[in-house]
């Protein structure tokens, strides 16, 4: 049976935001790190980075790609929604795409942010970007539900497991058998991982973020060798820290965990940015420059799988989570052992510190 997206009016897709030109990258960094306590090195290789791509961040253009995915799923499953954008960090801001919005008459909006995983970067900072620009509309705006953390999807699964099938496949035929799978995320404080999820649930070290991590790895890896036949080796890495060197974040970073694999005499490595939605700037930066120049200083074959993008099943995972955030009967669709997490966050849940 075609469920229709009822009770809401209109989707709107909350992203990150990225400069889109050399001029646009210093107030996109001044941007994302007001109030936080970055290093002003830091900040200056970050941007760097950016200039190295001629200022421009690939994640709005994903944006695009992705809102045009979603319209035409959308149009061809019966789902009648007008598709929306919002940024954090830069143009469109949620902001003004939350005004125009409830100037156009919408009025009940369920939202989905680029971001899959519980932690207060991940998920809360975007429940208070929705909030901020709630409240510089009024008592008037439109009401906004952000659809659960959805890393364990089978849609967010099932394009990571194919896009892991196919970097291993690219593996010259002489290593592929002895290939490691490194799934990358991004590091966070360590003191921000505690905090995420549910204080009232056990997550383990690393809290529900990291936990949410290592599940998704498992699902990944155990489809990947259910097609292949061949179970391969895993482990979780992080990339992309930044914070003073005092603060301690999750661990191990990519480029030291590739030193010690090289030192035990692994040659071969597919790397699956599991963290991410896109391919965006840390990805192509931290992973496509940085850690591929480690892992061929070392001798390291290393492979790196495309993040989920417009694969068909991570698009119909976005109408799946709508038609089902529409329906409070509706089957909660999780493959992990943590079950789904709950589509209203508790209010203690992934809070910053
Ligand atoms: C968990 C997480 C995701 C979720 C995964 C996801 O959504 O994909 C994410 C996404 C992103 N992070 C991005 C960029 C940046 N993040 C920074 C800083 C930080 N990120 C953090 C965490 C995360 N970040 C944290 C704990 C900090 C420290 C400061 C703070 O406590 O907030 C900084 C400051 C400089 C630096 O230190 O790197 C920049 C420039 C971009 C845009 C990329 C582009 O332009 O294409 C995207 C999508
Ligand atoms: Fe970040």
């Amino acid at each position: 049976m075609q469920r229709t997206a009822q009770p809401y009016d209109a989707f709107l897709l909350l992203s990150f935001g990225g400069p889109e030109g050399t001029e646009d990258v210093i107030p996109f960094l001044e941007n994302v790190t007001r109030g936080r306590n970055i290093p002003r090195e830091r900040l200056a290789e970050v941007g760097e980075h950016y200039f190295m791509f001629d200022g421009i961040s690939p994640i709005n253009q994903q944006c695009r790609d992705l809102i045009a995915a979603i319209e035409t799923d959308f149009a061809r499953n019966g789902v009648e929604l007008p598709v929306y954008w919002g940024n954090r960090n830069w143009d469109p801001f949620v902001e003004h795409t939350l005004a125009r919005m409830h100037e156009q008459g919408i009025r009940r909006v369920v939202a989905l942010a680029t971001s899959a995983h519980s932690s207060y970067s991940s998920h809360r900072q975007y429940l208070e970007d929705i909030e901020r620009a709630r409240k510089a509309i009024g008592p008037q705006a439109p009401e906004v539900d952000l659809i659960r953390p959805y890393y364990d999807h089978p849609g967010f699964i099932t394009a990571l497991a194919e896009h892991t099938r196919e970097a291993v496949n690219r593996v010259p035929d002489g290593l592929r058998s002895e290939t490691r799978l490194l799934y990358s995320a991004h590091s966070i404080p360590t003191a921000m991982a505690e905090a995420s999820g549910d204080p009232r649930t056990e997550h383990g070290p690393g809290g529900a973020y990291v936990a949410q991590l290592a599940e998704a790895a498992r699902l990944i890896t155990e489809q990947v060798a259910s097609e292949l036949g061949t179970a391969y080796p895993y482990e979780l890495v992080y990339q992309s820290r930044s914070g003073p060197p005092s603060q301690p974040w999750l661990e191990p970073d990519i480029n030291d965990r590739l030193e010690e694999l090289a030192a035990s005499g692994v040659r071969s490595v597919v790397v699956i940015p599991h963290g991410f939605v896109s391919d965006h700037m840390e990805v192509i930066y931290d992973l496509d420059v940085e850690a591929l120049e480690t892992a061929r200083k070392l001798g390291i074959h290393l492979e790196r799988a495309p993040s989920p993008g417009v694969h068909p099943a991570f698009v119909s995972m976005v109408r799946e989570l709508v038609q089902e955030r529409s329906d409070p009967a509706a089957e909660r669709v999780s493959l992990s052992r943590l079950g789904p997490c709950p589509d209203v966050c508790p209010v203690d849940c992934c809070m910053q510190r």
